[in-house]
């Protein structure tokens, strides 16, 4: 059989990678395969620099539209980003039969849905291993290893910029623009690196597994997104002395309140007692743990960042969807794990509603009677501390009380925070980090 024709759209980062690791391993590629897989067209911004990758013998052009319409192209690689045009080509190539593979998670949470639903009417497959966490194969776990399983919740780090941003601020004591340069030229961070930055990414590869976990359409536009652009040097230092990590964290949970059934889609910064081996995930490694009825709990680390790492996933769509398209097309499985007519409606919750414990810091002026008030204001909403810390920050008059609570809802400690920053002894906003113990 001849080789399946590949189509890559953009050879920056993952697509030079996805194209070296299929050279390199080509031979091994085949046997999994059960049919050699070839790129023979590139679509590029910067032809020359492209070819200076792909060498000759590939056809090299400017037009990304010239890859998903032409006829010998059986799987086109979405690789340039964003989900404007990458949407209009994806759904270009579907319309044209073609299968797809894309590492975009951008696109696959905001537009997922469609997607999906014309890839099914079509009779392709779009796959999309790269999107969440790199090079760990969390979508083909969630979909397809944990199936017998009833998943409770899932939790991550998912954003590996931002977790070489803290690690190296941390360990090195670099500053946040220095930390971030590196991550660019290390090919870590999105194009536009506010993405990583402000928690965007990670809430797309949050929404494209909760999707995934709990059988309901991809709602990016209903997760609580928070980055570590407000984390202030000082509150990782006092995580530290009590016994934390704090870490960009992806959380989604099947949750039941007295408001009925819900499902939590949120990506904070979160306190994660330092002893768990999540809380030890550093530079741009990602780990995902997933909480399921008959398994138990699992981790998944590895590289979640960076060329090769994220052409692993790539190629290993790549191979799937060769086999399942072509050699044996009777093992099809569904793109979000359940059939589309068994997708569950169940709702994605509003953030005041979760349960979860809290860090406080609290800047007052050291007056007697101000530890008695907080701690009233705390009892009065039913929210119960764990641990309290003052700290002389330099100054005699001014004092950091710090306060780790039990668990609460979030209209709970909003409602109490409100109250704090109105005391007059308190200076300024209230520091509030949610907090999960992971257990
Ligand atoms: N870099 C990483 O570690 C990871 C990236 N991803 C995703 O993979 C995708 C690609 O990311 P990178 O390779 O890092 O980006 P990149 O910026 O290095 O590469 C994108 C390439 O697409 C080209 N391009 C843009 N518009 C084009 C157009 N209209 N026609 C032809 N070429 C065009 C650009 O010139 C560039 O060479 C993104 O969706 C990203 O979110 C996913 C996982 C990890
Ligand atoms: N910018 C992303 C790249 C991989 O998805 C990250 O830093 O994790
Ligand atoms: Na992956």
């Amino acid at each position: 059989m001849k080789p399946i024709q590949v189509g890559l759209l953009g050879i920056g980062t993952v697509g030079a990678g996805t194209f070296n690791v299929l050279k390199r391993n080509q031979e091994d590629i085949r046997r999994r395969a059960g049919r050699g897989i070839e790129v023979t067209m590139v679509a590029a911004r910067n032809t020359e620099r492209a070819r200076s990758v792909t060498g000759d013998g590939v056809q090299v052009v400017s037009d990304p539209f010239a890859v998903v319409n032409h006829p010998d192209i059986d799987i086109v690689v979405e690789l340039i980003g964003g989900y404007e045009l990458s949407r209009e080509l994806v759904l270009q190539a579907i319309a044209n039969g073609k299968h797809v593979v894309t590492a975009n998670k951008a696109l696959v949470a905001l537009h997922g849905n469609e997607i999906f639903a014309a890839a099914q009417e079509k009779g392709v497959i779009v796959a999309f291993e790269a999107a969440v966490a790199g090079g760990i194969p969390i979508i083909k776990a969630l979909r397809e290893g944990l199936t017998a399983n009833r998943i409770e919740s899932v939790a991550g780090i998912i954003n590996g910029t931002t977790n070489f941003i803290l690690s190296e601020m941390r360990d090195k004591g670099l500053d946040f623009a220095t930390v971030l340069a590196q991550a660019q030229a290390l090919g870590y961070a999105e194009a536009d690196p506010t993405f990583d930055i402000e928690g965007v990414d990670a809430a797309h590869k949050l929404t494209i597994m909760s999707a995934i976990a709990f059988g309901i359409p991809v709602q990016f536009d209903k997760a609580y997104v928070e980055g570590i652009s407000q984390l202030q040097a000082v509150d990782i230092r006092y995580a530290e002395q009590l016994g934390y990590r704090i870490k960009l964290l992806g959380i989604t949970r099947r949750t039941t309140t007295a408001a009925g059934e819900g499902i939590e889609l949120r990506v904070h910064p979160t306190l994660i007692p330092a002893a768990r081996l999540i809380a030890n995930v550093e530079g741009a490694m990602n780990a995902v743990l997933v909480h399921a009825d008959a398994l138990g709990v699992t981790l998944y680390y590895g590289k979640g960042a960076g060329a090769e790492p994220t052409a692993s996933a790539v190629i290993a769509d790549l191979v799937d969807v060769t086999r399942l398209a072509t050699v044996d097309p009777s093992g099809r499985v569904p793109h979000l794990a359940f059939q589309p007519n068994q997708m569950s409606d169940v709702a994605i919750m509003p953030m005041a509603d979760i349960t979860t414990s809290y860090y406080l810091r609290v800047h007052v002026q050291d007056q007697l009677g101000v530890m008695a008030d907080l701690t009233r204001i705390l009892a009065d909403g039913n929210i119960s501390i764990d641990a309290v810390l003052q700290k002389e920050p330099g100054n005699q008059t001014d004092i950091d009380i710090i306060m780790l609570t039990h668990q609460t809802q979030e209209k709970s400690i909003d409602a109490a925070i409100a109250r704090i920053e109105a005391m007059p002894a308190v200076i300024g906003k209230v520091t509030r980090i949610r907090l999960e113990s992971l257990g």
